[in-house]
């Protein structure tokens, strides 16, 4: 088991979710979430005093769909939306959905091709190629003549793991992780960001600008991040064991779920 040596006084814990937290799957709907994930989120909240928060790629709407009654504090939308306490509000970072036009072309090129996946996020969309990883090439051309012609400015095309992510430019994780170190439960701890993607790698940035920051990398290396998990089920087992440990210190804390997310948001 790894012994990784966190302070929940001193430390502020971001997650990544897809190939962080949950296996791939073939497709977006396709993931599940183990029930111990969530205790363990719960958990770790506790013990971090509420510094801990997901940031992904995901909507919130489908991070609370995925991991129900949490709520926890989480960016959505690669730092398009904000939900800085834990149940709260989801605020906008990012301006609005992308331009009806561009939504049109997106969707005829999803549609042109066999296999590939159009995900209407809301502020960002994702085109997974997943089914078709030989268009990899060719669709980003694609995708990057569409944004090009459109005339609009301020909206990138971010590679992931076999998706394409159509998003603003002026927001991402990093972005993100900034938003959360500001808020009174964050600000002064050492923020630790675990992610897999190069989608992460802004993020990693954002802590290694903090002092005694860390950035940690699953699966593989991705500078500025440290390699420290084999996979999700690795980050799984981690956040088990700490889970557990906190657990041991303070059980009067009932481990219910329920009762977990409502102490959360308090914390
Ligand atoms: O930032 P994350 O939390 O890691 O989210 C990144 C994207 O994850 C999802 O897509 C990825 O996972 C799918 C399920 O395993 C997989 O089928 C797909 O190929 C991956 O790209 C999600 O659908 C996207 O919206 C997220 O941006």
């Amino acid at each position: 088991m790894k012994n990784l040596a966190l302070d929940g006084a001193s430390h502020a814990l971001f997650f990544d979710i897809d190939g962080t937290l949950l296996d791939i799957a073939a497709r977006p709907d396709d993931v599940s979430v183990p029930a111990p994930l969530k205790t363990g989120l719960q958990q770790l909240t506790r013990k971090f005093g509420g510094a801990l928060a997901l940031v992904s790629g995901r909507s919130v709407r489908d991070i609370d769909r995925l991991f129900g009654d949490l709520k926890p504090r989480a960016s959505g939308c690669h730092g398009g939306e904000l939900r800085l306490l834990p149940g709260g509000e989801v605020f906008m970072a990012a301006s609005g959905r992308l331009p009806a036009a561009i939504m049109e072309n997106l969707k005829r090129v999803a549609a042109s091709h066999r296999g590939l996946l159009l995900e209407d996020k809301g502020v960002c969309v994702a085109v997974h190629y997943r089914a078709a990883p030989t268009l990899g090439a060719a669709l980003r051309y694609e995708l990057e003549a569409i944004i090009a012609r459109s005339g609009e400015t301020g909206l990138t095309v971010l590679p992931g793991r076999l998706v394409y992510e159509i998003k603003r430019s002026h927001v991402d994780k990093g972005t993100a992780v900034e938003a959360f170190m500001r808020l009174p439960a964050f600000a002064g701890r050492q923020p630790v960001f675990i992610g897999d993607d190069i989608t992460d790698i802004a993020a990693f940035s954002a802590v290694k600008n903090v002092k005694g920051g860390m950035a940690w990398s699953v699966g593989r290396e991705l500078a500025p991040a440290t390699r420290i998990f084999d996979d999700a089920s690795d980050v799984r087992a981690w956040i088990a064991a700490e889970a557990r440990a906190e657990l041991q210190r303070s059980p009067a804390i009932a481990p219910r779920l329920e009762t977990g997310a409502r102490n959360a948001r308090l914390a």
